[in-house]
């Protein structure tokens, strides 16, 4: 139940003063120099703040306790001068205690001063109810004080009711709402959800959280690509073989069941997040830095993209992990996990081929993998370049193949393979490897995307017709799996995946 005193709670009153927002783009690019990232900070933190007031919806779970709010400490450790009322909302009964706990914890985690810390614990509140009533969407309007966000870190289901209940009527211009991927639950949900959001509220107002947009390595495919002669000339299908972007985890399902088992590796990982990776490798140059240019272009590329063969089967395999080991640590089989339904066949490794229909990228295949439970674990973006022509005249047929551009997503880092000639051999090719750690920034990711959702600056978060691309590349590839039609392989946890899969990179 909605206690009758939480409603209208009264907070202090907002200082008068700017809104002291990061500009509008995306500042300097991340680079070796640590120096790039720190400026932004240190800009943005020499100016004051106008009180938010940040509502969470789904306070008492695991994504507001693990990633939002240790998140939101390192903004506050780098950006101390940001005025936040927390204001938390969830279907646990906690007491004010314990919510009031649970921030001190968690922002702590993400390194924020002590003093910081309790000016915000002094002021955080929490709510128990459900948030689908018709009491609960009154509540949350109630909430609306000043500049307001809310955020909702709740599964998709819940999070389209929630909103469906919030829309009978336009909300105040002061207001944005935060969503959590996915966005739907596939292509004709996403659009439904997007009309939803569309009544309430203006496109600027919503912004849609997909923290990999957060990572300064991920937005450091800008400056690799764009900022360096060597790169940018030869970055289209004249020299560029093959792309791959994958994302294996040694994490297994980690008692995530229940949003899980409804997602699988593709709906959790290829259709949320390595898409929009895609599109950061492969888009064209933006004219600017800003929300207008990058997702104009994030769109502009994604509607290019198609599977690479009309048939699932050439274009996708999936997986399931089996019981196995990881680091010495025993990992049940997939079905065995608590709150899996096996007869849902969900995966936990899923890989999607794809091609972008245009003059840069026509017939390079570019492959999206991301698994749970596999032994080696890789997060990484890989280009393949082409052979130089007329090698093996040169140096015969065993000429080491070709030069290769390896971008780790975390920690980050760059490796570029290129061809030398061998030690103490005059003629003979080997491959030599370059190698750079890239500094990590001070600000995890969902630090940065909520300083974007704070800020009211939509840069980083995906925009309605991006979010629907993004569904729409990968539902003939759900259709064909939920029919069945593509077979569901095997690996044992702790393997690199299904044995008579042929390795990538
Ligand atoms: O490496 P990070 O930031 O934890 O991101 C990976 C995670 O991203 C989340 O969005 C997925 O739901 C998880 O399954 C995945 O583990």
């Amino acid at each position: 139940m909605w206690p009758s005193e939480q409603k209208g709670l009264t907070f202090p009153s907002p200082p008068a003063c700017s809104s002291g927002r990061r500009p509008d783009t995306l500042g300097p690019m991340q680079s070796n120099d640590s120096s790039a990232s720190q400026a932004t900070a240190t800009s943005s933190s020499e100016t004051e703040h106008e009180t938010t007031t940040l509502v969470i919806l789904g306070a008492s779970g695991d994504l507001t306790s693990r990633l939002l709010l240790p998140g939101l400490g390192t903004l506050l450790k780098a950006e101390p001068e940001r005025r936040i009322r927390l204001v938390g909302a969830g279907r646990e009964e906690l007491s004010h205690d314990d919510w009031q706990q649970l921030v001190r914890r968690t922002l702590s985690v993400g390194g924020c001063t002590d003093e910081r810390i309790e000016q915000i614990v002094e002021a955080a509140r929490y709510t128990q109810g459900d948030i689908l009533g018709e009491e609960g969407s009154s509540w949350l309007r109630d909430q609306i004080e000043g500049r307001t966000v809310i955020y909702f870190a709740l599964p998709p289901a819940i999070t389209l009711k929630a909103c469906e209940a919030l829309a009978d009527r336009p909300l105040p211009a002061n207001v944005t709402l935060a969503l959590e991927k996915p966005f739907g639950a596939d292509l004709e949900s996403a659009r439904h959800l997007n009309r939803v959001l569309a009544s309430m509220a203006r496109e600027e107002q919503i912004f849609r959280v997909d923290h990999f947009l957060g990572r300064g390595t991920v937005l450091n495919l800008l400056g690799l690509r764009f900022a360096n002669r060597i790169f940018e000339p030869v970055w289209n299908t004249d020299n560029i073989e093959s792309i791959e972007v994958v994302f294996d985890e040694d994490l297994a399902l980690e008692g995530r069941a229940a949003y899980y088992d409804n997602a699988g590796a593709m709906v959790d990982m290829l259709q949320s997040h390595l898409l929009l990776v895609l599109a950061m490798v492969a888009m064209e140059q933006p004219a600017k830095l800003d929300a207008v240019d990058f997702r104009d272009l994030q769109a502009h590329l994604l509607r290019s993209t198609h599977l690479w063969s009309a048939d699932a089967t050439e274009s996708s395999r999936r997986a399931r992990y089996t019981a196995g080991e990881i680091d010495g640590r025993a990992v049940p089989s997939y079905v065995d996990e608590e709150g899996v339904d096996p007869e849902r066949g969900t995966e936990t490794l899923a890989e999607v081929k794809v091609r972008i229909d245009n003059s840069r990228w026509a017939n390079v295949p570019i492959t999206l993998r991301s698994g749970k439970a596999i032994g080696e674990p890789k997060y990484r973006v890989v280009v393949h370049f082409k052979r130089v022509a007329h090698l093996p005249e040169l140096f015969g047929d065993d000429v080491v193949p070709h030069n290769a551009l390896t971008l780790d997503i975390k920690p980050g880092r760059i490796e570029m393979l290129v061809t030398t000639n061998g030690a103490g051999h005059r003629f003979q090719l080997e491959h030599t490897v370059l190698e750079a750690d890239l500094p990590d920034s001070p600000v995890r990711p969902y630090g940065e995307i909520l300083a974007g959702i704070l800020d009211e600056n939509p840069l980083l978060g995906v925009r309605s017709d991006v979010a629907e691309e993004c569904w729409r590349i990968v539902t003939p590839v759900v259709e064909a799996w939920r029919a069945g039609e593509v077979p569901m392989d095997e690996y044992p946890a702790g393997s690199t995946g299904p044995e008579h899969w042929e390795q990538l990179l």
